[in-house]
């Protein structure tokens, strides 16, 4: 039995209250703790915002990660994940290199890269260092529209033949969670399952915790 947190969670694209979305990330994050939905990392991903805006949000989101043992990732911009002392990046294929977010970095830090439905940019993104890749979008996803759609079965490619850690994403939600989770992905990265659940955020991390309670 394995309780090892699987959830990677993503902000919305935008938060027009920052207060009341710190509030509502604490107590998903107080929800799944402990369990195997616990939110292994987060990552900011605001959208269309001025860096002003992501460093404030960034201010507010990193001591709830700080709090529940949660890595913090920002999304895109190194150098925000610099200024704002996160845990790393994630970037993806029109994001720069990773060399380049290395170099701004440093090697202590997460970098992720987005790699679609191709073996061939994981294994690129491995040689080059990531910490890990991402594998998207598995299903239809209201958050991002996307033109790749792998099949589960990549992460179970990707598991036999590497060892850096592999994170499915895309329309991801409680009902389609365990059998990527069993295809072989490291972490789930999730967004609208839990932030647009019809029934609010918290339900939807029950949900989560019910899908992957440990069997
Ligand atoms: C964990 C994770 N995987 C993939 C992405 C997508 O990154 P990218 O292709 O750069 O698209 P945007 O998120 O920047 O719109 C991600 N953010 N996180
Ligand atoms: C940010 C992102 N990247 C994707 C990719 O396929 O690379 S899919 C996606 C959206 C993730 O949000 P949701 O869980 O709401 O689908
Ligand atoms: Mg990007």
């Amino acid at each position: 039995m394995t309780t090892d947190p699987l959830l990677y969670l993503i902000t919305p694209p935008k938060i027009d209250d920052l207060l009341g979305f710190a509030e509502a990330l604490g107590a998903v994050m107080g929800e799944t703790a402990g369990t195997t939905a616990g939110i292994a990392c987060l990552q900011l991903r605001l959208k269309e915002v001025s860096d002003d805006e992501i460093l404030r949000a960034a201010e507010a989101v990193a001591p709830l990660c700080e709090q529940f043992g949660a890595g913090f990732l920002i999304n895109d911009r190194a150098d925000l994940a610099k200024k704002a002392g996160a845990d790393g990046v994630h970037i993806g294929q029109s994001d720069g290199t990773l060399a380049e977010a290395r170099s701004i970095l440093g090697a202590g830090k997460d970098i992720g890269v987005t790699c679609h439905d191709s073996i061939h940019l994981a294994m690129e993104a491995g040689e080059a260092g990531a910490d890990y890749v991402a594998f998207g979008a598995f299903y239809p996803s209201s958050t991002k529209e996307g033109a790749f759609r792998p099949e589960p079965e990549i992460l179970t490619r990707w598991t036999e033949m590497a060892t850096v850690p592999c994170v499915a994403i895309g329309g991801i939600t409680a009902e389609t969670a365990r059998p990527l989770a069993e295809a072989g992905a490291d972490y789930l990265a999730v967004s609208g399952a839990i932030w647009a659940h019809a029934e609010g955020p918290i339900e939807g991390a029950k949900a989560f915790k019910k899908a992957l309670a440990a069997q």
